[in-house]
Order: structure tokens, then sequence, then C-alpha cells
């Protein structure tokens, strides 16, 4: 059976606390729908405030919409105790964008990998379980006894994102993975990802700013702009003829080489 995480026709307003006098109301969302199934790579692109997190946020059943739901296989999909959700977060785990903030440095890498094996009551061999997630995200196993400040911020990235896969989840949320890193580990924290997708079928929503990186990863994007879904498509379409100008503006800004000095530009 294919898998499916669905969100249908979600709503989100913000408004300003009531004891202010002049109540702003902002919408966040509005009328956003998205289908992922095990093997899709779906990039979510758009602007500073077009409402990515607050979409990967209700994904993520940590935040509810004001209408709108939100299903895996038909199963509604809501906030509530950790308790009523370890069915989903065995599903769908979530990459966040900066791992430093979300590695508790007290604790060892293996700690780390089997905290939510624990936390989500996941029977079964947790050590091999470990040990073939530290292989996927291609770290060595002497890293284990490494705490995240004696590693690199690309292997840090690695050891949550290995933290994302010890539950063996069918899709992954991830909120702009690479925006903290370097060319070089940048490069190899997107192979990583690559793997996933292409070889481990994966499903995947990638949230990002990095046009590039949703181009090498994600086989569909979705442009959101002030919280409404303005494209969609075929990643390479998009790209190559966008249909609207928030589309334009974020293709525009992809970094190009520059032309030597006497070899022009094609
Ligand atoms: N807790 C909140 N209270 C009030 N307004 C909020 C809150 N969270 C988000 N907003 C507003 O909702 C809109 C969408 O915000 P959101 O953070 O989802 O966008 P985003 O696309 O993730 O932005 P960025 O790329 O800058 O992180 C913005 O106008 C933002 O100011």
């Amino acid at each position: 059976m294919t898998t499916i995480l669905s969100a249908h026709n979600l709503d989100v307003a913000y408004s300003t606390p009531a004891f202010l006098r002049k109540r702003v109301v902002r919408t966040a969302l509005s009328g956003v729908g998205l289908t992922v199934a095990s093997g899709d790579s779906i990039g979510l692109v758009g602007g500073s405030g077009a409402g990515k997190s607050t979409l990967l946020r209700i994904l993520l059943a940590l935040q509810k919409p004001d209408a709108g739901s939100v299903t895996f296989n038909g199963r509604p999909v809501e906030p509530g105790p950790a308790s009523s959700l370890r069915w989903y977060r065995r599903a769908v785990q979530y990459i966040p964008q900066n791992p430093a903030a979300s590695l508790a440095p007290g604790m060892g890498v293996e700690r780390l990998l089997r905290e939510p094996l624990e936390q989500l009551r996941i029977d079964g061999d947790h050590r091999s379980l470990i040990l073939d997630a530290l292989e996927r995200v291609e770290l060595d196993k002497r890293l284990l006894m490494r705490r995240p400040h004696e590693l690199s911020g690309g292997q840090n990235q690695r050891v949550a994102i290995a933290r994302a896969l010890v539950p063996s989840p069918e899709i992954l949320l991830a909120d702009e993975p690479v925006s903290g890193l370097d060319l070089p580990l940048r490069n190899t924290v997107l192979d990583v990802m690559e793997q996933l997708v292409h070889r481990d079928g994966l499903g995947l929503v990638f949230v990002s700013h990095d046009l590039t990186a949703v181009a090498r990863l994600c086989s569909r994007t979705i442009v959101l702009s002030h919280g409404r879904i303005v494209e969609e498509g075929p990643t390479a379409a998009v790209y190559a003829a966008p249909s609207t100008p928030e589309t334009c503006e974020l293709v525009a800004a992809i970094p190009r080489l520059p032309a030597f000095e006497g070899v022009p530009n094609e």
C-alpha cells in the first residue's frame, strides 16, 4: 500500500494579542493542501513569511489549523499527548534546521540515537537499528562515543538525520537542513539525503530557500506566497518556466557562476 500524508484546505491566521488596541490579523495559510506518498520528494519554497514553517508545524502535529485537516493513510493527525502520537512519529520524522540547538549537548551520539527508540517504544535490537542509521548517513561508528560539540556541523547534521531515521520512518519533513552549513558540508549532507530519497524511497518534504538543493532532491516543487500555493508542479518545469512573479523572483535568485573575464556566459 502507498503511504499517504495528506493536508486538506488548511487555514491559519495569527492575530496580535487582544490587549493591543489595534488588532492585526495575519493570514499564514489559506486553502493549502498537499499530498506526500512514500517515495515522493517535494520542495516547499517561498519567501520569508510565506507560511512554510506554519505548514511544517501542522504536518508535524505541533499546531492545529483554524480549518482543514491532516491525515496519514486516512487516519486523522492532530496535536495531542505524546502517547497518542507515537504511531505517527514512527512514520513521519523531522530533520531540524539547526542540529546544534536540537541535539542535547550533554548526550553522546549513541544516547541521542537510542532516545527516540525508547520514547517511541520501538521493539527490536536497538544497537543494530542505530548502526544501520549511522551507516545510511555515512558516519563512522567510532563517533558513537562523541558528544555534539566534538563533531563538525556536517557530522552533527548527519547525527540529526540518523536520529530521524532510527524509527524507520516512511516520510521525512526537513526544515532548511543545510542552511547553516558551508559548501563542502552542505554537499555531504545533500548527498546523504539524495540517497535516502532516491535509493531508499523515503518520502520527503524539504523546506528551503535554497532552490539549487531543492532541484537536486525534489521531483515536485510547491511555491508558497503570503500563505497561498501560487504554483506547483514538476521541479524542472517550475524552474524552466515559472508562471508567477513570486516564482520568477525565487528562480532569479539562484546563484550562477560569474563569467570569467574575457569568457562570456552563454
Ligand atoms: N506565532 C506567531 N504569531 C503571530 N504571527 C506569526 C506567528 N508565526 C508566524 N506568524 C506570521 O505568519 C506568517 C507566516 O509565517 P511562517 O513562519 O510560517 O513563514 P515562513 O515561510 O516559514 O517564513 P521564514 O522563511 O521567514 O521562516 C508570517 O507573516 C509570520 O509573521
